[in-house]
């Protein structure tokens, strides 16, 4: 962790103590020090050698006045605490590590306005009513997210601002709490760009491991700002719930080997998923059935829609076919949606009608009815002559094949 992401947590650790916070002062001083000990000059790494990199003279009075300030600041908020010995043990670490000694006096005798932390108001704030899951270690990917008999199929949950320097000190901590996949990267740095997955990092939500097969889909809401899940299909209590971190064609159109390539690059894992772990024949034919939909979806459109528009139906139905059979359970949109537009240009209403359905059906599962995605769509639902190309052929062609 650099030296001006450790001064970030010693101001936060401030403002928590002048709010109140001392929980969070406690947490942010502790995770601090545990690393700013490491960079001392004295400090051995774990296999007993000295600090990797060597520091200039300035850089090590800022770690020393640093370490003073994290010992400092947790005591004060362990006297409000109540905690004598921590308070005792801290105001010994600060001297021993250069610390002024009439500060110590200070601390000892001042008593801090005591103030009652709103950390519950904060709390009670999360929509613990619909939390349909709980966080717990997993075999194969650190943390994940487990279905519990509460289970509702709409969980919200908060979305939360990514500057980490302008979070508050509680939700820095949690923030400080999720997972690091990049070693090579500042600590803020590597926790942002694991846990930011396309709609943004909540503390809860980027608890959610990735399936190429996911079971649930969650999506960022403009209107409240929270991130949302969503259950795809049926959640058995005790399963896993998965959401996934690319998306669309990239997923459900790419092989294993773009796949990986893409987790590598973009997130530095390799997947372990359901899909991902398939072998011989399965593997074969799971990337056969991607590949397809894939080149379905970069084609469909490319058919001449007044010659051949039986070929986008055609096209759209086999599609979806093959994500049913691979168990993938979205983005049946992104084929539903053209084929109701073929069907309105041609003026086949019954027909745009059918697949406006299908298209807005999916989008409300995986979005909520109330997402701009789901409003975008429900306006063919309500009549199919919305669809911007509705009615340039009157051909008479009537498009019934269904999926
Ligand atoms: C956003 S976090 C998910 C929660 C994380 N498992 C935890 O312990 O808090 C992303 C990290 O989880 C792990 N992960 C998620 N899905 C995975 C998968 N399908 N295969 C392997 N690792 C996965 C990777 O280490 C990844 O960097």
């Amino acid at each position: 962790m650099s030296l001006s992401e450790l001064e970030t947590i010693v101001a936060k650790a401030n403002e928590a103590l002048r709010t109140g916070h001392y929980e969070a002062v406690c947490d942010l001083c502790t995770f601090a020090i545990a690393l700013n000990t490491k960079r001392l000059p004295n400090a051995t790494i774990q296999n007993g050698s000295t600090s990797k990199k060597p520091q200039s003279p300035l850089e090590i009075t800022r770690t020393q006045k640093l370490q003073q300030k994290l010992y400092l600041t947790r005591a004060r908020a362990r006297n409000s605490l109540g905690d004598g010995v921590g308070t005792r043990h801290d105001l010994d670490a600060f001297v021993a590590c250069g610390g002024q000694e009439s500060l110590v006096k200070l601390v000892e005798t001042e008593s801090l306005p005591v103030k009652i932390s709103n950390a519950d108001e904060v709390d009670s704030k999360l929509p613990s009513q619909s939390v349909a899951f709980e966080v717990k270690p997993t075999t194969a990917t650190g943390k994940g997210v487990f279905a519990t008999p509460r289970s509702t199929l709409q969980a919200t949950y908060e979305a939360r601002e990514n500057a980490v320097k302008a979070l508050a000190p509680r939700d820095l901590v949690k923030f400080l709490e999720l997972t690091n996949a990049f070693d090579d990267v500042p600590l803020f740095t590597g926790i942002y760009r694991t846990n930011t997955l396309p709609d943004g990092l909540g503390f809860h939500a980027s608890h959610f491991n990735h399936c190429c097969n996911p079971n649930a889909r969650y999506s960022y809401h403009p209107d409240t700002g929270r991130l949302r899940v969503f259950a795809l299909t049926h959640i058995p209590v005790g399963a896993e719930i998965f959401v996934m971190y690319i998306q669309g064609r990239n997923i459900y159109g790419s092989t294993r080997a773009v796949r990986q390539e893409r987790f590598r690059t973009n997130f530095n894992f390799t997947c372990v998923c359901s899909v991902c772990k398939l072998e011989g024949d399965a593997l074969m034919a799971s990337d056969k059935r991607r590949t397809e939909a894939g080149l379905l979806y970069d084609g469909m459109m490319r058919h001449d829609p007044w010659r051949s528009g039986g070929l986008v139906i055609r096209d759209a139905i086999r599609a979806i076919t093959l994500l049913r059979e691979e168990g993938y359970h979205a983005d049946v949109d992104d084929f539903a949606t053209d084929a109701g537009g073929l069907c309105a240009m041609h003026s086949d209403w019954e027909s745009a009608l059918w697949w406006a359905r299908l298209g807005y059906e999916t989008r409300q599962a995986e979005f909520g009815t109330d997402h701009p995605h789901a409003k975008k769509v429900k306006i063919y639902v309500d009549d199919p002559r919305s669809y911007p190309q509705a009615g340039v052929f009157s051909s008479g062609k009537r498009f019934m094949q269904r999926v």
